[in-house]
């Protein structure tokens, strides 16, 4: 059964969501409409916008600079109230759903170690300990660093502990904000590649903003277009994991999302 969402935040990165029953991490997006009120004017971002992800898939949003993506991705997770229309979720069996937000900068707080940063999303968990943080933290490479503050760490490794810390809260669902926009090319690669290996570990609902085609090809199962204040394309992408981005079959996927992308007026 799906329920309405409701946030209660936690920290500014993770937003805990309860609420339903049953095939935990499915999101369903109703007729969302988001109209912003400006100085200038009223802006809609985006009108009457319906899709569903299944749970545990890697669906990811892409659209040019302004169309609406953070927004539609802050309204998923709670941080903003959509004007009209609303999501649900599918629950756990416990009723609960859980999402995790990674932010395109990892907002460490700088005064703690990186694994006090994780510490600090689990001040109601009764059962956290210093190995959970660990754990979560090995799983993206950082065993060496747990210690370390964030001004003493690299530009990746600082992202890794954003995504180890909203892994951390176990959630169903794991929305992703351009998380990779600045970092360098290599970096980047490596935390895509292993990014996937850990939602194939974990099978989370991961919901990912990016502008970067190439991107969202080698990381997703399907691609929602936003332009024009609509979702004006949905793909799957069929291709075999691991993705080699150069591979003739992932080039002939990347024209066709480019020509369906440029497809919208
Ligand atoms: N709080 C706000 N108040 C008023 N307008 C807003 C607000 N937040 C976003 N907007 C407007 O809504 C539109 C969509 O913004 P949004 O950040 O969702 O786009 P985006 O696709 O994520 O862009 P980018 O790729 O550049 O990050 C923009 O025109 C923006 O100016």
């Amino acid at each position: 059964m799906a329920s309405e969402v409701r946030q209660s935040e936690q920290t500014d990165d993770t937003a805990g969501v309860t609420h339903g029953t049953s095939a935990a991490g499915a999101i369903h997006v109703r007729n969302l409409t988001k109209v912003f009120d400006t100085d200038e004017g009223t802006e809609t971002v985006f009108e009457d916008v319906s899709f569903d992800i299944e749970p545990g898939s890697f669906v990811t949003l892409i659209g040019r600079s302004g169309s609406g993506k953070s927004t539609m991705l802050n309204i998923i997770s709670g941080v903003l109230e959509p004007t009209e229309g609303r999501v649900e979720f599918e629950a756990t069996q416990d009723g609960d759903v859980t999402l995790g937000h990674v932010f395109q900068s990892p907002r460490l707080l700088p005064w703690n170690t990186c694994v006090e940063n994780i510490e600090y999303v689990h001040e109601a968990n009764p059962d956290y300990t210093r190995e959970l943080a660990e754990e979560y933290l090995d799983l993206v490479g950082l065993s060496n660093h747990y210690d370390k503050y964030p001004s003493q760490l690299s530009g990746g490794q600082r992202q890794r502990v954003g995504i180890t810390r909203a892994l951390s809260i176990d959630p169903e669902i794991l929305v992703m904000d351009e998380p990779f926009s600045n970092l360098d090319e290599i970096t980047a690669e490596s935390l895509r590649e292993e990014l996937i290996e850990i939602w194939q570990k974990l099978g989370k609902t991961v919901f990912f903003v990016t502008h970067d085609i190439t991107e969202a090809i080698e990381l997703s199962d399907r691609i929602l277009m936003l332009g024009n204040g609509e979702i004006f394309d949905d793909m799957s992408i069929d291709l075999d994991r691991p993705r080699d981005v150069d591979s003739e079959e992932f080039l002939k996927v990347r024209q066709d999302a480019i020509n369906r992308f440029h497809a919208i007026k």
